[in-house]
C-alpha cells in the first residue's frame, strides 16, 4: 500500500497555518491530520468543525479528521459537511461504534476506528469488514510531543496481521511520537499512514521532505 505522510496540525503555528499546510503539501504529504479534542475523552480541548471548514476552503489534501470525543456520532454529520474526507472515531468513546461507522459512510466519508495504547488489539476484529482505516495510537491521546511507546510496534504488527487475514484494503495509520528517527520501525511493522506533528511542524518544509524521502523508500 502507498506510504502516506499525514502531518498533524496540532503542532502547527496557528498564526501561520495556511503557509505551513502549503509547505507540507509541497513536500509531498497527502493527508492532513486534524485532531479534535473535547476535554472529556481526552483532557485537552483543540478545535472543531469551523477549523475543518476553513481549511477545506483552501486545501485540497485529504482531510483526515481524528475525533477524540465522547459519542462522536453526535458530530459526524457536521464534520462531514465541513469537508472531512476520513473520520476516525475511538472505540472506547462509543456505545455503538457500528452505528457511528454507518453514519460516517452515509455522509460519504471513509470511516476509521482508533484505539488507545491500553486497549486490546482484538477489539478491532469485529470492525474489519466495515472500516477503511485503523488508527493505532502510539502515545496516550490528548497531547502532541510525547514519546513513542515502544510496545506500539508489536501492536502495529498484530493489527497488520489482522488486516492481512481480513483480505480487505484497510489503511493502517499510526499516531504519536513518530519522526524521522523511528518511522522505519513503524513502516516495517506494517503501517502505511504516518501521523507526525512535532517532528514535522518545527520546520515544516524541511522535516516533511525528510519524512517523505524515507516513506518513498518503502513504497
Ligand atoms: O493525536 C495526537 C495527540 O492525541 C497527535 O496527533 C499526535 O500526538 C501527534 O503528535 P506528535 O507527532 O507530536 O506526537
Amino acid at each position: 500500500m502507498e506510504k502516506i505522510l499525514a502531518p498533524s496540525i496540532l503542532a502547527a503555528d496557528i498564526m501561520r497555518l495556511g503557509e505551513q499546510i502549503e509547505a507540507v503539501k509541497n513536500a509531498g504529504a497527502k493527508y492532513l491530520h486534524i485532531d479534535v479534542m473535547d476535554g472529556m475523552f481526552v483532557p485537552a480541548l483543540s478545535y472543531g468543525m469551523c477549523v475543518v471548514e476553513s481549511i477545506r476552503k483552501s486545501c485540497d489534501m485529504v482531510l483526515d479528521v481524528h475525533l477524540m470525543i465522547v459519542e462522536p456520532g453526535r458530530h459526524v454529520e457536521a464534520f462531514a459537511k465541513a469537508g472531512a474526507d476520513i473520520i476516525t472515531i475511538h472505540l472506547e468513546a462509543c456505545a455503538d461504534a457500528h452505528e457511528v461507522i454507518r453514519q460516517i459512510h452515509s455522509c460519504g466519508c471513509k470511516a476509521g476506528v482508533s484505539i488507545k495504547p491500553g486497549t486490546p488489539i482484538e477489539v478491532l476484529e469485529e470492525y474489519l469488514d466495515e472500516v477503511e482505516l485503523i488508527l493505532i495510537m502510539s502515545v496516550e491521546p490528548g497531547f502532541g510531543g510525547q514519546k513513542y511507546i515502544p510496545e506500539s510496534t508489536e501492536r502495529i504488527r498484530q493489527t497488520a496481521e489482522l488486516i492481512r487475514k481480513s483480505g480487505r484494503e484497510i489503511e493502517l495509520e499510526v499516531d504519536g511520537g513518530v519522526g524521522a528517527g523511528n518511522v522505519e520501525l513503524v513502516l516495517e511493522a506494517g503501517a502505511n499512514v504516518i501521523v507526525a506533528g512535532s517532528a514535522v511542524f518545527k520546520d515544516p518544509a524541511k522535516n516533511a521532505a525528510e519524512m517523505m524521502s524515507i516513506l518513498k523508500k518503502w513504497d
